[in-house]
């Protein structure tokens, strides 16, 4: 059972000011380094798309980044559930949602947010800004102004307009509500439905479910005022009054007596525990009030433990929330060119969503939420990082936007287009996800060993509120809460467990431990109890050893090849006993792990071929299949030379060994990694890039890594110390606190012999 992540406000206003304020970037997608390519780009170049675009509008697909970009456009009005705060502080939800489109479906997006709450002036800043985009996603604009606003556009504009609010919330409301019913063994067109919240998302979640077969004499839609009845005066508008009731009921309590399905898109506590009670058998609720839902899961449970439970946050089972819907809705609408996005696109989005949460789950996705995702009440939706979504959703999307003849491009090779949505998204990202899960599922006691450093503070309490396993600092008491106090998480101080020389009962027996492993290697006593009580790698190295910790981290503030030294003085983790480090460099989507960066300085031919042994043991766990490169700066013997032999001569050795994996070498970097170089070498055993990198010695390893980072912005993961049975992970000085977060991960993934 996984531990249930927290999230503190300090934590929330970090996540948006590091590492930069806000949340996205914009990066070119051409290369602008050259005076040729000014001169393509921009002046005269740029004048040959223009002319293009100028005889035909279309061709503004091809040459301009139209055709993949959304913009998410808001005035502020109905921020989530916290009402109208404006264009200004509606800005983080927008970035959000702009990068959401980017993470799950690989739509660019750009947020804007339009100071004005008169209809008129928004519609006519929208429609003049259409031809930057091939889509607007609207969000968070009250009701009524948000069906005005959206109608006009809709009428005005020859791409997909789309209130997220509406139609997104609907959709997957809808496909939520398919498979509730399915396991209450109940038929849309005979419950009894109470909607809560009578605004976008409450009218455009009521149309479509009755478009589904619920009828209008059995739904009733509550507002601030109580039931929307007929003949009703007081805060009424035409969308409302489409929705009113022939009832005597007037107020919510009376309306949730024997319901068979409860749906809130109002507030916060709207629903107290006494309605909930009252409700059919088996009821279904649905609290997607943001960020706090109507009633909460737990309160409801603990009055009917027979309802079907689902709020709009990621932090408790069945996430009805329409991140499910609009990255994927776009995606399907973009790659069609769609004028529109149309009920029946909608309705094909429900119906793929509904249908996946009753297929089989793949062990990574119920692995990232810590239990077992099996159709039933605790899953009837799917889960937003479920990897399957990217290309199951849009096919369906895409398909009836065609049959509807609302694409301007129709997809011929379905198959195809499928296949190239799977290979679309960034493999790097799921790669983190998947170390994550696995971590996760470990849930390992992680010692921090340098509880003296912010950034590793950060790391062990991220650690903790990720849910990941309890961590164990190794610090002074007094020295901790003040570095936490001085970067305002004083909180943070009573979650984590300080562990040192002076509070642990165990001191005498990691002295005795430490004696034993030293005494004939120059130590005596007095060195050996200093250094178990003093030194914290040493000390921490002792916890480790004697179980009281499943994993340690370290190498925060002293170079990596000290901090070895040190844990050598407990653990056997030299070159000659099998240790190795392989470091991990990500970017644009791609993985290459570069491997020995620890450990040798100087390997031998044979240390090669172990090196590459541990490099691919380290790609399998990342969940990639590995080929290996023996890297020099010849390639295979040419031109020959005496430094490049060993690389020549090491794949011999495997060869020898006997192994299970692709390898090959010696060979150039460019060779290794770049399909078109590697084709002039058609005898070579690798079957595509490589993505393990053996590099002749540790001052080449350390090279390439850090003119990555520095130069490529590579993101770095490593060295990961390997081929020891202790685990262990030796992070960088420079190492940022997510580094160090990272590397407490690796080290709790690894399995215990
Ligand atoms: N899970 C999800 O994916 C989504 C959730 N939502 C959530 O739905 C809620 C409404 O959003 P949206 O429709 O955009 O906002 P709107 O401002 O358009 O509509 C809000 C509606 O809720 C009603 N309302 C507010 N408070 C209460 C209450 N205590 N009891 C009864 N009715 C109430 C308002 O009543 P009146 O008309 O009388 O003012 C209004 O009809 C928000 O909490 C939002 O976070 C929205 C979109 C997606
Ligand atoms: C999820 C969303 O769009 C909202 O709560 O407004
Ligand atoms: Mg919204």
């Amino acid at each position: 059972m996984s531990t249930k992540m927290t999230i503190t406000d300090a934590d929330a206003l970090a996540y948006h000011m590091e590492p930069r304020p806000g949340k996205f970037d914009v990066s070119p997608s051409t290369p602008m380094t050259t005076q040729r390519d000014l001169s393509l780009a921009y002046s005269p170049g740029v004048a040959v798309p223009c002319e293009a675009i100028a005889k035909n509008p279309d061709a503004a697909y091809d040459y301009t980044n139209k055709g993949n970009l959304v913009a998410v456009i808001t005035n502020g009005t109905a921020v989530l559930g916290l009402g109208n705060l404006g264009a200004l502080a509606s800005k983080p939800v927008m970035e959000g949602k702009a990068v959401l489109f980017k993470r799950f479906a690989d739509v660019n997006s750009i947020d804007i947010e339009l100071d004005t709450e008169d209809p008129e002036a928004f519609i006519n800043a929208v429609r003049l800004m259409g031809p930057s985009f091939g889509g607007i996603n609207l969000e968070d604009i009250k009701a009524p102004e948000c069906f005005i606003i959206e109608q006009r556009l809709k009428e005005e504009m020859d791409i997909p307009v789309f209130h997220d609010d509406q139609h997104g919330t609907a959709v997957i409301c809808a496909a939520g509500l398919i498979n509730a019913l399915k396991i209450s063994g109940k038929k849309i067109e005979d419950v009894r439905i109470v909607l809560n919240g009578a605004g976008a998302a409450g009218i455009a979640c009521l149309e479509l479910i009755k478009s589904m077969g619920a009828q209008h004499n059995n739904c009733v839609m509550c507002d601030t005022k109580g039931v929307i009845y007929q003949g009703r005066t007081e805060g009424m508008n035409q969308w409302k009054s489409a929705h009113a009731a022939v009832t005597d009921l007037r107020t919510l309590e009376e309306a949730m007596q024997d319901a068979d399905i409860f749906l809130g898109v109002s507030a916060k506590g709207a629903v107290t525990p006494e309605m909930v009670a009252s409700m059919a058998k088996d009821p279904v609720i649905f609290a997607m009030a943001n960020p706090d839902p109507e009633i909460t899961p737990e309160e409801a449970h603990a009055v009917r433990p027979d309802a079907i439970v689902a709020t709009g946050r990621s932090d408790y089972p069945n996430q009805v929330n329409n991140v499910l819907g609009f990255p994927y809705l776009f995606r399907g609408a973009l790659d069609i060119r769609a004028r529109a996005i149309n009920d029946e696109m909608k309705i094909a989005c429900a119906h793929a969503l509904a249908d996946l949460a009753r297929e089989e789950v793949p062990d990574e996705v119920a692995m990232a939420y810590g239990r077992k995702l099996q159709f039933g009440r605790d899953y009837i939706i799917p889960t937003p990082f479920d990897p399957r979504l990217i290309y199951v959703v849009p096919p369906a999307v895409a398909k009836a936007g065609m049959d509807t003849g609302v694409g301007r491009r129709p997809i011929v090779d379905m198959v195809g287009y499928e296949e190239s949505l799977r290979a679309r998204m960034d493999p790097t990202a799921h790669i983190l996800r998947s170390i994550n899960a696995r971590a996760k599922a470990r849930q390992a006691r992680m010692i921090f060993a340098e509880g003296d450093d912010i950034r590793v503070l950060r790391a062990a309490v991220n650690y903790q509120r990720s849910g990941l396993g309890k961590a164990l600092v190794v610090g002074r008491e007094s020295g901790v809460k003040e570095l936490l106090g001085s970067v305002g998480m004083g909180d943070a101080f009573g979650e984590l467990e300080i562990v040192n020389a002076a509070n642990t009962p165990h001191l005498d027996a990691y002295k005795e431990h430490l004696y034993n492993k030293l005494q004939r290697s120059g130590h005596d006593r007095q060195d050996v109890n200093r250094l178990a009580s003093r030194d914290r790698h040493v000390f921490s190295a002792l916890m480790l050893a004697h179980g009281h910790g499943d994993g340690l981290v370290t190498g925060a503030t002293r170079k990596s090849a000290h901090v070895l030294g040190l844990l050598n003085h407990v653990f056997d983790a030299r070159a000659e006993d099998g240790a190795v480090g392989v470091t991990a460099l990500l970017l644009n989507g791609r993985i290459v792990l570069i491997t020995d960066t620890l450990v040798h300085e100087w390997p031998d031919q044979e240390d090669l071929a172990t090196i590459a042994e541990r490099g691919a043991e380290v790609a399998r766990t990342l969940g990639l299949e590995p080929r290996v490169a023996f890297v020099s700066f010849s390639t295979f013997g040419s031109p020959v030379s005496e430094r490049a032999e060993k690389m020549h001569q090491a794949p011999k050795v495997l060869e020898q060994r006997g192994v299970d994996f692709e390898f090959e070498g010696e060979m150039t970097v460019d060779v290794a990694l770049n399909p078109q170089a590697m084709s002039h070498y058609p005898f070579t055993r690798l079957s595509g890039p490589a993505n393990v990198l053996v590099v002749p010695a540790r001052h080449s390893a350390s090279i390439s890594v850090k003119l990555m980072q520095e130069m490529a912005g590579a993101t770095v993961i490593g060295p990961i110390l390997t081929g020891i049975d202790q685990s262990i992970q030796i992070c960088s000085t420079v190492s940022t606190s997510s580094d160090i977060l990272n590397m407490a991960i690796l080290a709790a993934c690894k399995e215990k012999k």
